[in-house]
């Protein structure tokens, strides 16, 4: 405890400040922003507003701790063991803590006066981006933190540089301003630092995403100096592991300011972090933020995980693997080399169950190794993450072993095989010879060096058992001396060793001759507790065996984190290798279990799906005991033909456009990151980038209708796409006017096929639209196919050529339960517009509708469904069980609810 302290009495009332109150001032000031944890003895203190904002985010109770300036301080505190989930909560709310320490020990401060402070001081900062811990990290997600910079006359623009904190794995991107919302969109970083003039400038310009706003933090201009970042970037990675004059002044900028901001959160532990990788967007296939959204690739559009493709995808048996899946599904390749090498060691896997099912196995018991390495780097490691990297080693080679099988071993398998066989078996070794079976979580708490590793630490470990039993020799000793049978010797943490014997007997112990060795400590109401020299000396024995115990094991512990960090770089390639196995494994056992086929990849402009389903729809179909029905698309194209096809889809409502739509989009974006895809077959010339605009919606919250939100993208669309890319478009135009909606469908249909030539598929509800297929030469007609029946619509979800004549919007309604007057005059009105747009409605007909119209209004409500109140009244009548004089009162009430409900 923190003897130094001065108690409430002494902080107020505060003419002056006391000692402490001015330290604590001077600590938050050179910490802005950031919610000051104080260290008092076993408690993280806050004060003043920090106080307020912890106890309202915490619920825990906020007190007062003396006056400030006439003021109460608030005061709340969060014990040091139960510290971890309360700062959990702090950051995932989106604030930031500094962590302030007693640096020195109270006995050094107490020398200076009695009055004198302990030192503390700030050893860490905890912000989102700059977690470390597994119980502050998702396991399988990615923790990005992101830095943006901005030079104004550089050859770009912007840049962005991110690093997951937690694996050290670190990029960067040269960006022109209109990429970026959509790279931190697929990038969505924890936090993002950026300088108030970029900021400005990004808000000036438009560019500037609401979403940022709660994960930004504005660093100081200084921080982004092209210049100083150069030597920042050769401190932090050393060694020549990097070149930062390969990076633009933009990149540099960034990735400079990142390491400033960690070295800073970390208080000069080191950042630990890779070699970058540069230019981390240029290679893969672009997918901006409104597609990402509407294909619900990593989460739905209500934000659930359930219902996203990850989700159905995601077979990954390791946290590292998942991570890796993910980033992959955020960025498919876009060069079909690549992605057929990808592919070739999934149909390895896919194609040998029995193998793929051992390497699945055997990967399950992998553990983080990266994370545990981080840790160990950042000096936040324990024992655990010793045992880890072991663990993690060890199963490396025996995975290496699985493939001796193989004839023929793809390029990608036999660089991961060779990874893992060069994984360092030594240090394994070393790891399981040296750490017990049960480890404890930090290394101060000692214990987790074998017996057997360290000849003096056993010796200590022995005197210290040893004392045990001296212990037990002497509370023998002691009884028989007292002639007390209950006497025992016990230990707690506040009196140390201490002889406890019943009230009854305490008395006893008080007399001669017993006063003279027995020093009293405690009275209980059942107990009294005493003290002996010989107890206090051996106490004293006890404490030296386990302190010098402690102080080897230490060693021991420093030692070994110093020969697997000598190892960094291998072990690095050896986490990434581990988890590209679990990817490339997980996408075997994908193929193999959901009949997913192998898709042709080449640099054609084809597009030939045969028998594709939804991934995620398809899996709920079927839980509902329904099948799915598969469908081809064909937008194959070429150069000489000006392009891809498109394909416009017209069909019922409900007629399954949208999962047509959305299906293709991700057959592409699965084939691309090398997965094999829900169809019977797949040929897919490389695309560079997929649009795809199903449902829009309200983005109200940002000042914009559907329409505009839909006019937006689909100009970004239009603008973007190239003659490479894949574009899904669904009911374009639909938020406007009949006419001003189907003239810029039409027009943007057009634009597609005669400027772009990009494969296309193209969902509306303007039938008019077919008639585009007989001029434009690569428009083709599908419909999904329904079928009538008894005034009934059947949905064949089944797409066939051909053009729908009609939405059968109206029948669709009668599903969802509108009520039969206004489906019928729905049907009245309808059956006047079409004869009228046709030109057979009579003069006499179309007055009868405008005359009609108003009625609409006055159409008596449908009964609400519910039951009957007289009914559910007459059911409740038991005639045989009633007196006449209850039988007569039930008449009453039946009446009296039949009147009720007519008036109504
Ligand atoms: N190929 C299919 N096989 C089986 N069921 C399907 C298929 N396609 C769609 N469905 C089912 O039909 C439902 C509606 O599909 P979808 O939303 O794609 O229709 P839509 O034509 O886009 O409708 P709207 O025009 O009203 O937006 C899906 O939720 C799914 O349950």
């Amino acid at each position: 405890m923190d003897q130094s302290l001065p108690d409430s009495a002494s902080l107020s009332p505060a003419p002056a400040l006391t000692p402490m109150m001015a330290q604590y001032f001077e600590i938050k000031a050179v910490n802005p922003g950031y919610l000051l944890f104080y260290r008092m003895g076993d408690f993280y203190e806050l004060f003043f507003e920090d106080a307020e904002i912890a106890s309202a985010a915490l619920g825990i109770v906020l007190t007062k701790r003396g006056k400030h300036l006439g003021q109460d301080i608030g005061m709340c505190g969060v014990p040091i063991h139960a510290a971890n989930d309360y700062l959990n909560k702090l950051v995932k709310l989106g604030h930031r803590v500094a962590i302030c320490e007693q640096v020195e020990d109270p006995k050094e401060a107490k020398k200076r006066g009695a009055k004198s402070v302990v030192k503390r001081d700030v050893v860490r900062l905890i912000t989102a981006g700059t977690l470390t811990e597994d119980d502050h990290l998702d396991a399988r997600a990615s923790n990005f933190l992101a830095a943006l910079a901005m030079v104004r006359h550089g050859e770009t623009d912007f840049a962005l540089a991110w690093t997951d904190v937690s694996t050290g794995e670190s990029f960067t991107a040269d960006l022109a301003a209109d990429q970026l919302q959509d790279e931190l969109a697929r990038i969505d970083p924890a936090e993002l630092i950026l300088s108030e003039a970029t900021r400005l400038a990004l808000v000036e310009r438009h560019l500037f995403a609401p979403a940022w706003l709660p994960i930004s933090h504005i660093a100081p201009a200084q921080s982004f100096d092209s210049e100083a970042a150069s030597a920042t970037l050769r401190d932090a990675f050393p060694g020549g592991a990097f070149d930062p004059s390969a990076l633009s002044r933009a990149a540099r900028s960034a990735l400079g300011a990142i390491v400033a901001y960690i070295s800073d959160s970390q208080k000069g532990v080191g950042v630990a972090l890779r070699a970058p990788v540069l230019g981390a967007t240029a290679r893969s296939m672009a997918i901006d933020q409104a597609t990402r959204a509407s294909l619900e690739l990593h989460q739905t559009q209500r934000g659930q995980q359930r219902g996203s493709l990850r989700n159905a995808i995601d077979l990954t048996v390791t946290a590292p693997g998942s991570r890796l899946l993910s980033a992959r599904l955020a960025a498919p390749l876009a060069d079909a080399a690549a992605i057929n090498e990808r592919l070739d060691a999934v149909s390895v896997l896919a194609g040998d169950t029995m193998l793929n099912g051992r390497l699945r196995s055997d990967l399950k018991a992998v553990p983080d190794l990266a994370r545990a390495l981080t840790r160990l780097a950042l000096d936040r490691g324990g024992p655990r993450d010793l045992a880890a990297i072991g663990k993690a080693v060890s199963a490396a080679l025996a995975l290496s072993g699985h493939f001796a099988r193989l004839d023929d071993v793809p390029t990608v398998l036999a660089r991961l095989s060779a990874t893992l066989a060069a994984a360092p078996a030594p240090l394994a070794s070393m790891l399981a010879l040296a750490l017990d079976d049960e480890l404890p979580l930090f290394s101060r708490d000692g214990g987790f060096v074998r017996k057997g590793y360290d000849q003096t630490l056993d010796d200590e470990r022995a005197l210290a058992s040893e004392t045990r039993a001296v212990v037990a020799a002497l509370q023998a000793r002691l009884i028989e001396e007292t002639d007390v049978r209950s006497l025992k010797i016990r230990h707690n943490g506040v009196l140390g060793y201490f002889v406890e014997v019943p009230a009854a007997h305490g008395t006893r112990l008080l007399e001669e001759p017993h006063r003279q060795s027995f020093i009293h400590r405690q009275t209980l109401a059942n107990a009294m507790r005493f003290t002996t020299t010989e107890l206090a000396d051996l106490e004293g024995r006890i404490a030296r065996a386990h302190e010098a115990a402690l102080d080897i094991e230490l060693k021991i512990f420093s030692s070994l984190r110093s020969e697997a960090l000598g190892r960094t770089e291998a072990l690095r390639e050896l986490a990434d290798a581990l988890a590209e196995l679990d990817v490339t494994a997980a996408l075997a056992h994908l193929a193999a279990t959901r009949n997913y086929a192998r898709p042709e990849i080449d640099t054609s402009l084809a597009f030939e799906i045969k028998a594709g389903r939804h991934p995620v729809v398809e899996d709920m179909v079927q839980a509902e005991g329904h099948s799915f029905v598969a469908n081809d698309a064909d937008l194959s194209g070429a150069d000489d033909i000006g392009g891809g096809r498109l394909w416009l889809v017209t069909g019922p409502n409900m007629g399954g456009k949208s999962t047509f739509l959305r299906q293709n989009a991700l057959i592409a974006i699965l084939a691309q990151m090398g997965s094999f895809v829900p169809a019977a077959s797949a040929h897919i010339g490389v695309i560079d980038r997929v649009f795809s605009r199903v449902g829009a919606s309200d983005d109200i919250a940002h000042g914009r209708s559907t329409f505009m939100v839909e006019m937006v993208e689909t100009s970004a669309i239009l603008n973007r796409a190239t003659r490479r890319s894949l574009v899904v478009l669904d009911e374009i135009g639909r938020g406007t006017a009949t006419f001003d909606g189907l003239s810029i469908a039409w027009a943007a249909v057009e634009a597609l096929h005669e400027t772009t030539g990009c494969r296309a598929l193209f969902a509306t509800h303007f039938h008019e639209l077919t008639s585009l297929a007989k001029t434009l030469s690569r428009v083709s007609n599908v419909t999904m196919k329904v079928r009538e029946w008894e005034g009934e619509v059947v949905f064949l979800h089944e797409v066939g050529p051909g053009a729908a004549d009609r939405s059968y919007g109206i029948q669709v309604a009668r599903l969802a339960g509108l009520p039969e007057p206004v489906l019928a005059r729905a049907r009245q009105v309808l059956d006047i517009l079409e004869q009228r747009s046709a030109g057979t409605a009579s003069s006499s007909q179309k007055a009868s509708v405008l005359d009609d119209l108003p009625l609409f209004a006055h159409q008596p409500a449908a009964k609400p469904a519910g039951p009957d109140p007289v009914h559910a009244a007459l059911d409740a009548v038991r005639p045989d069980e009633m007196t006449p004089k209850q039988a007569i009162e039930a008449l009453y009430e039946l009446k009296k609810l039949r009147d009720d409900a007519r008036r109504s």
